[in-house]
């Protein structure tokens, strides 16, 4: 049987009275497309940084590529590539200064072949000898993504890649990650963009309150709840919620259905509550739907 990309056993971190990571159990196969989503605090960069040997878990165990990040930190953190979310650097460097660096830390030497190669797929070539500071927020987090391949790691995560990124350049980069991804990587992608998570994870894992409270595939995790939703907007929104409906934006209220046998019965009902319906639109399941229903019932 081949290990697990990532395995994480019971993982527990408390900072003071607040449990970061409360008992976490996850298992990443080889080659997988995964995404760990969670709101704000959920925490996520604590489990990453637990993966990357950065935070000391107070209980449980951690595995890269079947090495223990505690007892086997070094072969470990070289199975891995974290691309941060905070972009910090040194500004006095080039980027090919920073990726050099960078592959001295894992002993690398004369690995100007791989660094080109990377820099050209991440269309950074022509910015090689600018220095970091000279360069703009897109830029930047393209060369932390170099940085964490200079050592062509087998697992790579990625925490919130795309923050602050725009179109083009978010684009690109996904573009850049599948492909690493077709050519067996495995990827763990952290992001708040649960539309990207919806069209590149395979599988999916939520964690809130440090808890993983759902963990399935993209597919199975879409079709699990509501298939459907009615957005309505109305009058009185206080009357749609009243219904079991949930406030989305200025006077819009979104009901999830199952089949579209029970929408006459669901506007009667608003229709009899008084709720004064406007417009309406339908929907088809997506994740960002699943995402607030998992964090409702959880
Ligand atoms: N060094 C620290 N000291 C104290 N508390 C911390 C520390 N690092 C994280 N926390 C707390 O642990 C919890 C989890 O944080 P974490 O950064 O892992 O969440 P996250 O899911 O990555 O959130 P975000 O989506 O905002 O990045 C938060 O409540 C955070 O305030």
């Amino acid at each position: 049987m081949t290990v697990p990309a990532i395995r994480v056993s019971a993982v527990t971190k408390q900072y003071g009275t607040l449990k970061a990571l409360g008992g976490v159990d996850l298992e990443i196969g080889q080659g997988e497309f995964f995404g760990l989503l969670g709101p704000n605090g959920a925490g996520k960069t604590t489990l990453i940084s637990a993966l990357a040997g950065l935070v000391r878990p107070d209980g449980g165990s951690l595995e890269i590529m079947g090495h223990d990040v505690v007892r086997d930190y070094r072969n470990a953190r070289r199975n891995l590539g974290v691309v941060p979310q905070e972009l910090v650097f040194d500004p006095f460097f080039s980027v090919r200064e920073l990726l050099r660096i960078q592959s001295g830390y894992f002993g690398i030497r004369g690995n100007d072949d791989w660094i080109d190669e990377i820099l050209a797929s991440l269309d950074l070539t022509h910015k090689a000898d600018a220095n970091m500071r000279m360069l703009s927020g897109g830029m930047k987090r393209r060369v932390l993504v170099a940085q964490a391949l200079v050592h062509r790691p087998p697992v790579i995560v990625l925490d919130e890649p795309t923050a602050g990124v725009d179109v083009e350049l978010r684009q690109g980069l996904w573009q850049f990650v599948r492909k690493l991804n077709r050519d067996g990587h495995t990827i763990v992608l952290t992001t708040h963009y649960l539309e990207e998570a919806e069209t590149l994870c395979g599988r999916i894992a939520m964690l809130k309150a440090g808890k993983v409270v759902a963990l399935d595939t993209t597919e199975n995790l879409l079709h699990r709840f509501a298939t459907h939703s009615l957005r309505v907007s109305v009058d009185r929104a206080e009357a749609a919620v009243a219904l079991g409906g949930m406030a989305v934006e200025d006077g819009w209220v979104e009901f999830a259905f199952e089949g579209y046998d029970k929408l006459e019965a669901l506007l009667a009902r608003l229709r009899e509550a008084g709720a004064g319906l406007r417009e309406i639109q339908l929907g088809e399941p997506d994740l960002e739907r699943v995402f607030v229903e998992v964090m409702h019932r959880a």
